[in-house]
């Protein structure tokens, strides 16, 4: 059973999982591979997202504490967003993460805060209409410093939602993806985030641990940027499993009517009928369910030695079909009205459908 998982989704283990999670090993305890259901066995292209999201979910366990369930930081919003970095964030938690970290710009801190106390909110970025140029290189290093004392806490980062696009503040977050890097810290790189990865591609080319997460847009621009040609649309699988292999196997997840999800090496797509509401921000649910499910997919694989599974399409799969689901269920009782906040409330509902907690 494990050989054909295996040959299903033949993922490349990254030599990288960090002591921090190799320490965790115990926190999925007893749970087995019967939780994968014969469909996710097959050669298909569709994935069984069910299965994969039986799989990775961690039962609830009283022995364990706080930040087992993962630790998850988005970095962006700024003076123009600050609903994204919410949505990515809340998001994290209502999936069942422990704690769930924002780093912003200064004016967008008050009020994502105010959003939920949930939250733990870093006024940190600043973008240059703030900054003097005298300024800016003791402010980055600052930026970087900060973020340096938290980044060993964190299990995945969200970059990118509601991030904006300003050249210095972007400078600022180019640096936390090295420093990310070299800590073997898996992130997330999601709307103004793919702005910056698309013109900076060094910053995520041959890193397996991470995950972009483009819409219609931000594809075609990666596409024409990478690729120099426009979007295949009769062979979108083979344009993708190209393009995440000339990044040197980062995993995409090429967002739309069906979700497509590549590591350069195999193709999975999520088809599950979500909903025909396309309000702004369920791409935001969707990086913050990303990180969690990728965050616990890398703590399942590191406790069973023998999977060789890439916790990033396990993520990827898991996150797109929860997220489905929400939407589905959001829209039967919303209808039109169907806000990105209605698909929030339903998250928690469409896990428990699928994995009970008890
Ligand atoms: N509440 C908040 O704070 C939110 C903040 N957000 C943040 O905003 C930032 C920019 O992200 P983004 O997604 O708006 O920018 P981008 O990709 O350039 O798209 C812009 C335009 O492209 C078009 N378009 C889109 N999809 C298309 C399609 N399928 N097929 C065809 N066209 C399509 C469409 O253009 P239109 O139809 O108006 O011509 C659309 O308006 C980023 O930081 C993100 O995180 C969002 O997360 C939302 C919630
Ligand atoms: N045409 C579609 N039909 C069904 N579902 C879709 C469609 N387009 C997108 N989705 C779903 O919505 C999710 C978000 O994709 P979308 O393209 O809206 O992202 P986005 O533009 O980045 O969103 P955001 O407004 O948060 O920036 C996808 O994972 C997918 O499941
Ligand atoms: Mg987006």
């Amino acid at each position: 059973m494990l050989g054909r998982l295996n040959s299903l989704i033949q993922f490349r283990h990254s030599p990288s999982f960090s002591s921090k999670v190799l320490r965790r090993q115990q926190f999925f305890g007893t749970k087995t591979l019967c939780f994968v259901g014969q469909d996710q066995m097959s050669s298909t292209l569709e994935a069984d997202a069910e299965s994969v999201l039986r799989l990775v979910t961690p039962s609830l366990d009283l022995k364990r504490h706080k930040g087992q369930a993962g630790k998850i930081a988005v970095i962006g919003g700024c003076r123009e967003y600050t609903g994204a970095p919410y949505f990515a964030a809340i998001s994290a938690l209502k999936i069942g993460a422990d704690l769930s970290h924002v780093f912003c710009t200064k004016d967008a801190a008050p009020v994502i805060k105010s959003y939920s106390p949930e939250l733990i909110v870093h006024p940190l970025l600043e973008e240059s209409y703030t900054v003097s140029e005298e300024e800016r290189r003791k402010l980055q290093e600052k930026v970087v410093g900060e973020v340096d004392k938290w980044i060993e806490r964190f299990d995945c980062l969200v970059i990118g939602p509601g991030l904006g696009r300003d050249p210095f503040l972007l400078e600022c977050v180019s640096k936390i993806m090295l420093l990310a890097r070299k800590f073997n810290l898996p992130f997330v790189v999601d709307g103004d985030g793919l702005f910056l990865v698309t013109n900076s591609i060094d910053l995520v080319n041959s890193y397996p641990l991470a995950v972009l997460t483009p819409n219609v847009n931000e594809y075609k621009r990666l596409v024409l940027k990478v690729l120099n040609c426009e979007v295949d649309e009769e062979n979108p699988e083979d344009q993708l499993r190209s393009l995440a292999k000339v990044l040197g196997g980062v995993t995409i997840l090429k967002k739309g009517r069906s979700d497509l999800i590549s590591n350069g090496e195999i193709v999975k797509s999520v088809s599950i009928y979500g909903s025909p509401r396309r309000c702004g921000g369920q791409g935001d649910i969707l990086s913050g369910s990303v990180a969690v499910f990728l965050s616990w997919a890398q703590q399942l694989i590191s406790g069973h030695e023998s999977l060789s599974e890439n916790p990033a399409i396990l993520g990827c799969i898991a996150a797109s079909g929860l997220l489905r689901k929400a939407a589905s269920l959001a829209f039967t009782k919303h209808k039109r009205s169907t806000l990105t906040s209605d698909i929030i409330a339903c998250l928690g509902e469409s896990l428990e459908g699928i994995c009970p907690a008890s």
